[in-house]
């Protein structure tokens, strides 16, 4: 199946019956063949529902536009539904805010130079020099803002504007700075957090000593839409890795920087190809 003819539609409403019927029936009346079809009711009793399609677009008998004004105007008020249409091939532009670890940022450079991840990286921004050649490697953009206890604002500032117009979504790939209120809000649910930590679990700062201290015997990582709130975002993907009193702090980080690497590319792809909606503070992930 080609990304260049498929399109996607994400589709949240209240649950009630004859919303695949409607919807499937209107796509087919558009000549529109549907691919794949997910679908999520919250409440068998009557919560809410969830649905994402891919369909292919090459017999579509009206245009694109048409086509999401007819569905605004004929079928999303019935349901009173909140939808998008995605088109594969309008590429996503990513950008990555990283610190000093390489190990979350070379991983998504990785997969993006094997075209893994269908998007294209703007640039990455690092409030440290060190990873400037690694990144220039790959052909990508690097801007070093540093920043310090009394340049903190102007230094977000010069990252939203780097930012305006060339990021469709953000990545912090272990960025150790805590964004604020003015940062995250014009990209709400289109930043992307790694938290080396299995969340809700030792939130902030240093969470593998936490976590040693506290003597676990799992350690995690969340990747998370980033809100104001720190690590308290919506959870896009978790995983987890035993571990016994015979690890340390480093022996623990070790382990970890795995989990972490894996669990950010998992949850970048499944923003890159639509397959997140955002319920309140949780997602559905299909
Ligand atoms: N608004 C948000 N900003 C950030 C979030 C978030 O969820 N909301 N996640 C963090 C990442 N992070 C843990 O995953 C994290 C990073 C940094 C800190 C922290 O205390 N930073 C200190 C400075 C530390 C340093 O200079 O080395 C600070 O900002 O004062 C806690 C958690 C990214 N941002």
């Amino acid at each position: 199946m080609s990304l260049e003819t498929t399109a996607r539609l994400l589709i949240t409403c209240p649950d009630k019956p004859g919303i695949v019927a409607a919807v499937t029936g209107f796509l087919y009346s558009h000549n529109v063949n549907i691919n794949t079809l997910d679908q999520h009711s919250s409440d068998p009793e009557g919560g809410n529902f969830f649905m994402r399609l891919e369909f292919q677009t090459p017999h579509l008998d009206i245009s694109k536009p048409a086509l999401e004004k007819a569905f605004g105007e004929v079928v999303a008020p019935r349901f009173d539904m909140h939808w998008r249409i995605h088109y594969a091939w309008e590429r996503k532009k990513m950008a990555i805010l990283v610190s000093r670890w390489d190990h979350c940022l070379l991983e998504l450079l990785w997969r993006w130079s094997r075209g893994e991840l269908h998007c294209d990286i703007s640039m990455v921004i690092s409030n440290h020099p060190d990873l400037r050649e690694a990144v220039e490697s790959f052909g990508v953009p690097f801007h070093h803002i540093p920043i310090i206890k009394e340049n903190r604002h102007e230094a977000d500032q010069a990252m939203l504007k780097l930012l305006d117009g060339q990021a469709d979504f953000v990545v912090l790939a272990r960025y150790m700075q805590i964004l604020p209120k003015e940062f995250v809000a014009p990209y709400s649910r289109r930043i992307i957090n790694i938290h080396h930590s299995f969340l809700p679990a030792f939130i902030g700062a240093d969470p593998y000593r936490q976590a040693y201290e506290r003597g676990v015997k799992i350690i995690g990582a969340t990747a998370h839409y980033v809100t104001e709130e720190l690590d308290a975002g919506p959870i896009i993907e978790q995983d987890v890795a035993r571990v016994s009193h015979r690890y340390n702090i480093e022996a623990l980080k070790d382990l970890g920087r795995d989990l972490e690497r894996q669990v950010l590319a998992r949850a970048v792809r499944c923003h890159v190809d639509d397959r997140i909606i955002v319920d309140g503070n949780k997602t559905v992930v299909f």
